[in-house]
């Protein structure tokens, strides 16, 4: 599990490192930073020799790691002209420093630098853009925020006409300029069309990764991502004093779901309850009970409106089906509530919300259900809007053991937000809400984000692919999570959500790639769970060392 940090957090780890009892010396972080774009950038162009290098330095810590690769450039043969938007005065003194030492090394023909004053450089500067090989966009790292202003704006508009024509490599240093560190905004002004972000080929980061690497619009910008540990100490990297943000990898998933124990019995396995439907939605029932099927399941019960029963008996014989109501009855009532909270006593898990309509009752019955059972619950679609209006009260008496699943339109409806202020911020949005509600949040999306109610740390989640913008994967996706709390050995709610999210996505992706970009079904999705595990059981270690990490 990489950590996700946020600029003040990187900032905090470097000024640890350096001020506090390691004591590196700031020139010496700097000094490994900029080596590292050099050796990882050389690498990704094919080597250095006898290339013309572009270097634009910002006034900041960016800019001084540019002055850096720029002496590694030219020793490893190339040819530098760098460009410092920063007065000598307003650098750093490690920057100084590096300034200093790059300045001694010109020679006006293998090396030069010049101290962009304005419009006046602009003419030898777009030459030089013209018939570089490889652009290092060193002007801003962690430090942006907002738009670019002039003069990098242009500069910057400028650099991506001309990679676009495919004429140079984009080589960042740490963070593409223009993209937010934090929440991955980039530099837009509508009223200045050329303050779009810089558009990277290849991004080099330090230390760790950031969070709007992973956060569109930003991910787009970053191309190729490498991370360089510059010699940070790694006990500093991995844990913040909070706000943990995490990026799942395959490892953390196939340490939480176990490989079945050889002696276990579906009753090991769980038993599933999935209270969805109504006379008109039966789709999305039975995609969510197959999705919990194809995940492992001990046992899997429907209950659907008597009128939509017809439509599910015998779908999938291994559902064990059961209408509620008559043969005309279309919606769940309030007065069906007793019943499904007797039967929901021998459930692991209780799967509310796919397909079940907007009918008026319906707000009363799953109130009345979640009060009353006291199985973990899994919260989607109509069960979410349901209870507009009422969620503080509600996750404030039932969030410890529910996860709620929104796409970004639910999740603007429970939180009250629009969904483009939510989008400026997604994970301080997530965020906020998990810690007011206390409340597991799946919110769906490219990424989808996992928020663990009882730490409050944030799960980004890479796998899936935009074949799954379809209808239908989402109450897959409830199956597979109801699967996975109720998996053997799961630690947690928050853990189980984790895996469900991977593991899906991961489905999604073996379909991509065995039927195609787009066009496979849900119910394929749900089909490819087991060849997934079936992959995961093969690379798996013999032995697993370390404890679940996710709590
Ligand atoms: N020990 C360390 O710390 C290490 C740090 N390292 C490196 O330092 C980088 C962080 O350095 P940093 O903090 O100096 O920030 P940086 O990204 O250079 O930008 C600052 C400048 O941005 C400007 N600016 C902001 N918004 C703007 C806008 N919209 N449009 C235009 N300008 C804008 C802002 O100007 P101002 O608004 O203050 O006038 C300010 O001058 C980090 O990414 C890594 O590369 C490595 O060397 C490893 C060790
Ligand atoms: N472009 C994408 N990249 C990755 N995952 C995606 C993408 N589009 C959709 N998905 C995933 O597909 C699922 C769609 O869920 P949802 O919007 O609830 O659909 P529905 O309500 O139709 O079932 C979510 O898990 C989401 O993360
Ligand atoms: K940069």
């Amino acid at each position: 599990m990489y950590t996700l940090k946020s600029a003040a957090q990187m900032r905090q780890t470097d000024n640890t490192a350096m001020y506090g009892k390691y004591s590196i010396a700031p020139a010496v972080l700097m000094e490994n930073a900029g080596r590292a774009v050099a050796e990882r950038g050389g690498a990704y162009v094919g080597g250095w020799d006898g290339k013309d290098v572009l270097i634009l330095c910002g006034k900041g810590n960016n800019g001084g790691d540019g002055f850096v690769i720029a002496r590694h450039i030219l020793a490893a043969g190339g040819r530098v002209y760098v460009y410092s938007f920063g007065t000598t005065a307003e650098y750093s003194e490690e920057s100084k420093a590096h300034l200093h030492t790059l300045r001694m090394m010109c020679d006006n023909r293998t090396c030069t630098l010049t101290m962009y004053e304005g419009e006046k450089n602009d003419r030898l500067l777009y030459k030089r853009l013209a018939a570089c090989d490889v652009l290092i966009d060193a002007l801003l790292g962690t430090g942006f925020s907002g738009s670019l202003r002039e003069p990098l704006a242009r500069v910057v508009a400028a650099v991506n006409e001309r990679a676009a024509a495919g004429g140079c490599t984009v080589i960042a240093v740490d963070m593409p300029t223009g993209v937010n560190t934090d929440t991955g905004a980039v530099s837009d002004d509508i009223k200045n069309d050329t303050s779009s972000p810089l558009m990277a080929d290849l991004t080099v980061t330090f230390g760790s990764y950031k969070r709007g690497q992973f956060i569109y619009p930003g991910k787009a910008c970053i191309g190729k991502l490498e991370l360089d540990s510059i010699g940070l100490p790694p006990a500093l990297l991995t844990e913040n004093a909070e706000d943990n943000v995490y990026l799942l990898c395959e490892a953390d998933i196939t340490e939480i779901v176990t490989p079945r124990r050889a002696d276990s019995h579906k009753g090991t396995h769980g038993t599933i309850g999935i209270v969805t439907g109504c006379g008109d939605m039966v789709g999305a029932t039975l995609m969510t009970a197959h999705g919990a099927v194809r995940s492992g399941a001990g046992k899997v019960f429907l209950r659907v409106p008597g009128a939509a029963a017809p439509y599910c008996i015998g779908k999938e014989p291994e559902i064990m089906v059961r209408p509620v109501g008559g043969r005309d009855r279309l919606h769940f009532c309030r007065d069906d509530a007793a019943e499904i909270i007797a039967e929901s006593k021998d459930w692991s898990v209780l799967v509310m919300g796919p397909g079940m309509g907007k009918d008026k009752e319906l707000p009363g019955f799953i109130e009345a259900v979640a009060a009353e059972t006291t199985c973990p619950l899994v919260l989607d679609a109509d069960a979410l809007n349901a209870l507009r209006g009422k969620e503080a009260d509600f996750f404030a008496r039932h969030g410890g053991r529910t996860v709620i699943t929104p796409h970004l339109l639910e999740f603007s409806r429970l939180s009250g937000l629009a969904t483009a202020e939510i989008k400026t911020d997604l994970i301080g949005t997530v965020m906020k809400f998990v810690r007011d509600y206390a409340v597991t949040v799946v919110l769906k999306g490219a990424p989808s984000l996992i928020a663990s109610a009882k730490t409050g740390n944030i799960y980004v989640n890479e796998t899936g692919n935009a074949g799954m913008a379809a209808g239908g994967m989402g109450d897959v996706l409830s199956g597979i999570i109801a699967a996975m709390i109720a998996h053997d050995g799961i630690g947690s709610i928050a853990a189980a959500a984790c895996a469900a999210v991977y593991l899906h996505g991961a489905a999604g992706d073996y379909c991509a790639g065995r039927i195609g970009p787009y066009g496979f079904t849900p119910d394929e999705v749900a089909d490819a769970v087991p060849e997934v595990l079936a992959l995961w059981d093969k690379r798996r270690p013999l032995t697993l060392l370390e404890k679940p990490y996710i709590i």
